[in-house]
């Protein structure tokens, strides 16, 4: 695990202030190197999974810290029966409850549905912050049909991470064919920050075969 850093505590701005509230992002300076994890997400509702691969990857890539983004709205799903965006934040943080994942509406802030458009806003504003894009490995199955896909894997390093049910299609996918010559062993992950894109990771590790729709079908919410 990076050493923490002192004086680099954004979290409160990432994620105590009121949601409705949030007109503007307004994230301090922070120490060129810092290295934070981006974990996108619906988390309707989230769960263990997200936190074992959250883990996963704070440990293996070395990372600062992980903000997970609470998207507002896939913009690939139905939407209509999505909790608010304030009840999956506030859910997020107490199944997270770790100090090194920090769970953000920064989306929503930004105004971003796309992630490329998240991405490029966050680097503009952050200089210096080494970001990584982490998906669990059924996003990189489908990750070709994302808004400019190829843009992404040129903008940030990218660490996906093993889910069961998808590893195989997610390594036979367009998107692992296309990036196929970037993919960095695995042992190496810890450098992956520091890479200058594109260059990704496939990360093998403890694995959770929870799902939201699992957990919403057992309440009845499906
Ligand atoms: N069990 C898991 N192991 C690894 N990654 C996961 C796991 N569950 C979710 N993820 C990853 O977390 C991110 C956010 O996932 P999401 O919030 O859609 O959860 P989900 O369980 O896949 O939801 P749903 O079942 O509604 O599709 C995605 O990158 C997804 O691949
Ligand atoms: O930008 C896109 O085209 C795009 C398409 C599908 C998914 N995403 C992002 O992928 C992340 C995972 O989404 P989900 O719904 O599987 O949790 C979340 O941050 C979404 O905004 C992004």
């Amino acid at each position: 695990m990076a050493a923490a850093r002192p004086g680099l505590d954004a979290s409160a701005l990432v994620t105590s202030q009121p949601i409705a509230t949030m007109e503007h992002l307004r994230l301090p300076p922070f120490a060129p190197g810092l290295r934070i994890g981006l974990f996108g997400g619906t988390f309707n509702p989230a769960h263990d999974g997200h936190r074992m691969a959250s883990v996963t990857a704070l440990q293996r890539l070395q990372l600062d810290r992980i903000w997970w983004l609470v998207t507002p709205g896939n913009p690939l799903k139905n939407n209509s029966n999505l909790p608010s965006l304030a009840e999956r934040i506030r859910f997020g943080r107490k199944l997270a409850d770790h100090a090194r994942i920090h769970v953000t509406g920064i989306e929503a802030r930004l105004r971003t549905r796309y992630t490329a458009d998240t991405l490029r806003a966050l680097k503009r504003r952050c200089p210096g912050v080494r970001f990584v894009w982490i998906m669990g490995s059924d996003n990189l199955a489908s990750f070709h049909r994302w808004n400019e896909w190829r843009a992404i894997a040129r903008m940030m390093p990218i660490a996906v991470v093993d889910r069961p049910g998808s590893t195989h299609s997610a390594i036979a996918s367009p998107a692992a064919n296309w990036m196929s010559r970037w993919r960095i062993p695995e042992s190496e992950g810890a450098a992956l920050a520091r890479i200058h894109p594109p260059a990704w990771v496939f990360l093998h590790g403890r694995r959770s075969d929870l799902s939201s729709t699992k957990l919403r079908r057992q309440a009845g919410r499906d």
